[in-house]
């Protein structure tokens, strides 16, 4: 089996001591190499923060984007070329503050791509303030009063969104965090995998003496099945109401693992594939964008034809 190895950077990994970040990096340079992905054919988004960092200490294509903005270029690099396998790490601060819209919007169109989402409840580059993940009332040591908001949970509202694939992970079980990461790679679906991941340098409230006591993992209980199996009406929304039921738990006991998977759900890219039969032959990545005499082609035709005979189709039916 190819080693983690081939995953890292000769980069000095600049986090700092005992960051959370690294347990992540390690866990996902694992799953890849379990998974056999040809570095080539991966690429890491990352937005701007802490966790902004992990694209240049992964040897796969990389891109650090903009902050809040790692879920549309991951859906851009998706959309023009599906055979990648796209993995967004972006912050708390990056994918619940800035950049929630675009969580929202990702989960209603179920594209196939991985958010790993760092939950430090901070934002940690900046020198940490309060994140969207921090409950109301909680004062972490660089805020001088309590946070006067509320909190927004990752996995009540990646379920509300359509996300099809609903994980939490721990930043330090590195080995069940891999496990969760290969089962969302795995997944052909939008995942969100929330990653609870110490900050030593800022959060003072939420640190591994805080979890070691507090987290539970939903596997433990046999009878808990999150997975959906006939993909009936009845049966999904029976899940996702016990899963969100479950995301509400926060306090002396916090669950990690998986909240609920529903492997029924059409793909963005599967419905594009249906309007237009070229686009999964030849996506977008893959056309010339130049004739051989450099005059540029514009290739949008075929696929507007495509959709405009659907558009006929669906008329004619009513
Ligand atoms: C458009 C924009 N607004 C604000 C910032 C400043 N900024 C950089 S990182 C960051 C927050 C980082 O927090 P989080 O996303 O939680 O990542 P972490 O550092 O905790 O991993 C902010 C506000 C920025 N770079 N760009
Ligand atoms: S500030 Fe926190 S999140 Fe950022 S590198 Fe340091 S420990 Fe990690
Ligand atoms: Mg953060």
């Amino acid at each position: 089996m190819a080693s983690e190895a081939k995953y890292k950077t000769d980069l000095w990994v600049d986090w700092c001591p005992a960051c959370g970040n690294f347990g992540i990096l390690l866990a996902l340079q694992k799953a890849l190499a379990e998974l056999e992905l040809p570095p080539e054919k991966v690429v890491d988004v990352s937005g701007i923060g802490c966790s902004g960092k992990t694209s240049h200490f992964l040897n796969a294509n990389g891109v650090h984007g903009l902050h809040g903005r790692g879920i549309p270029f991951a859906e851009g690099i998706k959309i023009a070329n599906p055979e990648l396998t796209v993995i967004v790490n972006a912050g708390d601060g990056d994918l619940l503050g800035i950049g929630a819209g675009h969580f929202v919007a990702f989960g209603r169109r179920n594209l196939d791509i991985k958010v790993f989402l760092h939950d430090n409840q901070v934002y940690g580059l900046t020198k940490g303030q309060a994140s969207p993940t921090l409950r109301k009332g909680e004062k972490v040591k660089a805020m001088p009063i309590p946070n006067m908001q509320d909190w927004v949970n990752p996995i009540s509202i990646a379920l509300a969104s359509g996300f099809t694939f609903v994980a939490r992970g721990y930043a330090l079980w590195i080995d069940d965090l891999k496990e969760l990461m290969k089962a969302a790679i795995k997944h052909k679906g939008a995942a969100l995998l929330d990653i609870l991941q110490p900050c030593p340098t800022y959060n003072n409230l939420y640190t591994p003496d805080t979890y070691k006591d507090k987290l539970y993992k939903l596997e433990a209980d046999k009878s808990w099945d999150p997975i959906v199996k006939e993909g009936t009406k009845e049966e999904i929304e029976e899940k996702l109401s016990k899963a969100y039921i479950k995301s509400q738990e926060w306090g002396d006991k916090i669950p990690v693992g998986i909240f609920y998977v529903n492997p029924y759900v059409e793909t963005y890219t599967d419905t594009i594939s249906k309007l237009n039969p070229l686009y999964a032959t030849i996506p977008p990545a893959k056309q010339s964008i130049a004739k051989d005499d450099g005059t540029p082609i514009i290739g949008i035709d075929d696929f507007r034809k495509a959709f405009d005979n659907y558009i006929i189709k669906v008329k004619n039916k009513k």
